[in-house]
């Protein structure tokens, strides 16, 4: 089997400069090797890591299609084992096959778009409360507000809680730990298991344990609460009704498990995607202008969540998606039997890894991809191996349409009232949060006006 070339440098020099600058790194392999190229990067003994960005190669990936790669010939990567300190064993994005699409379609129902209108309205409160306090001339650190709103979205959506005191503690608790987690130092840990070894409280891994504990103490009695009273639509009512073949509900873990993936998964990423719409549409003024110009036709009794049809705004948050997609790689497969793919023969054992990042910047699906240009969204559909921010196949994201209804609400209900100019003009890095791309910290914005009545009224 001959491999896609690859750079010869020894593992631990491809990890790090995978670990420093991601994007930078995948796209110089990208601009040496082409459409698909060979990493070693789990280790002294890696087995080959094969990037792809060709459409025809992740649509083999994910879809499978006749002559190229049936689906059930991969596996799920072994990557996603680094975060089950984090999920926990039974979580979803830790099984496979049959297990892994019962919890989907357990997990799927209360996410799904036919469902979204039922959240407009809290969307709307939250963006709202979370950001009146804002005044004339104020600095704002958009992402510790993006955050907010995100957390307080999922809360209530996911575990179908309202403000009152379990609420605040697990806002709290999750902002401190999340954010301890993706720290570049501490996110380290999951990858490096000799790492983990709990010295007391002071140590790294002592800390993480412990702060997982009072979190999982918060969920256990929502979990308790609820298995009181399960009369809700979010997840967790869902979840705790459901019952498998033989009629057995899910335990108190499995449930635990699943809420912890849905908070982790969701939560960090949305609140980046909103704070990366908020940069570019301030780097770019005149498209900021004609996205409030888009939200004046509207009309000020309009229910916010008709602002998630607007095709400017849709074609806004595609766009920023796209050149930012917070998650560079889908889930890497593993081969379990050979296949070939555009010619190329992999072996068992091999890992794929279908690179949205690379994807999304190849110039003749996107011309002069590094352009912020919301317009080409407006102008042709993309497939969804050209454009697929949220993975593809049977892992894709079960968050994507939430997130989306979500990040376009709070765009709505925050640029109907503010005005803002960016801080400094000075460039936004990438930077790696945890296992997302997010704006570097040095963005902020300032408050140059506030309406007095705003574009949009809550409903
Ligand atoms: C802008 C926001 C988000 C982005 C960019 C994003 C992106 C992704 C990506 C790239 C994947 C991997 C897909 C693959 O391997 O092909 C994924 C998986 C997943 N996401 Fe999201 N996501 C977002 C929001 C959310 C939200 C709000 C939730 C939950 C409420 C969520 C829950 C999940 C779960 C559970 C998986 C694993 C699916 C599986 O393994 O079957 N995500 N997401």
């Amino acid at each position: 089997m001959k491999l896609p070339d690859g750079p010869r440098l020894m593992s631990p020099l491809q990890i790090l400069q995978l670990v420093i600058d991601p994007p930078k790194y995948l796209e110089n392999c990208a601009d040496k090797y082409g459409d698909r190229f060979t990493l070693r990067v789990l280790g002294n003994n890696s087995p080959p890591v094969v990037f792809f960005s060709h459409p025809e190669a992740i649509e083999a990936i994910f879809a499978g299609s006749e002559g190229l790669c049936p689906a059930d010939q991969l596996e799920l990567g072994r990557i996603t084992h680094v975060f089950e300190p984090l999920t926990g064993p039974q979580s979803l994005i830790a099984k496979d096959g049959s297990e892994h699409q019962r919890l989907r379609q357990l997990l799927m129902p209360p996410l799904h778009g036919k469902q979204l209108p039922r959240y407009g309205e809290a969307i709307a409160n939250i963006a709202h409360s979370v950001t009146e306090n804002w005044s004339v001339g104020d600095c704002i650190s958009i992402r510790q507000y993006t955050a907010r709103m995100s957390l307080q979205t999922i809360l209530q959506v996911v575990l179908g809680l309202g403000p009152g005191y379990l609420y605040d503690q697990l806002q709290q608790t999750l902002e401190t730990y999340l954010e301890w987690v993706n720290s570049p130092l501490n996110s380290l840990q999951f990858f490096w298991p000799a790492l983990q070894q709990d010295l007391g409280a002071a140590s790294p891994w002592g800390k993480f344990l412990r702060q997982r504990q009072q979190i999982d103490d918060l969920i256990y009695t929502v979990i308790a609460d609820r298995r009181r009273e399960a009369t809700g639509e979010d997840v967790l009512s869902l979840l705790i009704s459901a019952r498998d073949e033989n009629g057995e509900g899910m335990s108190d873990r499995e449930l635990r498990d699943q809420i912890i993936t849905l908070l982790l998964l969701g939560y960090d990423t949305t609140a980046s995607a909103t704070a990366w719409v908020f940069y570019l549409i301030h780097q770019f003024p005149h498209i900021r202008d004609q996205l409030v110009a888009e939200l004046q036709t509207l009309g000020s009794d309009s229910d916010p969540t008709q602002a998630v049809q607007l095709p400017y705004l849709t074609a806004v948050c595609r766009e920023a998606l796209r050149l930012h997609p917070i998650a560079l790689i889908s889930q890497p497969r593993v081969v379990r039997e050979s296949v070939t793919i555009r010619g190329d023969r992999f072996e068992p054992g091999t890992i794929l890894v279908p690179c949205i990042h690379l994807a999304h910047m190849r110039s003749p699906t996107y011309p002069e991809p590094k352009k912020f240009r919301p317009e080409r969204f407006l102008e042709r559909r993309f497939s969804p191996y050209e454009y697929f921010p949220f993975g593809g196949g049977s892992r894709s994201c079960i968050g994507m349409a939430l997130s989306l209804f979500e990040i376009k609400i709070i765009l709505a209900i925050v640029l109907s009232r503010c005005q803002f100019s960016l801080a400094d003009l000075g460039p936004v890095r990438p930077v790696r949060r945890g296992i997302t791309i997010v704006p570097s910290d040095n963005f902020k914005l300032i408050v140059e006006n506030i309406r007095s009545s705003p574009i949009l009224s809550l409903v």
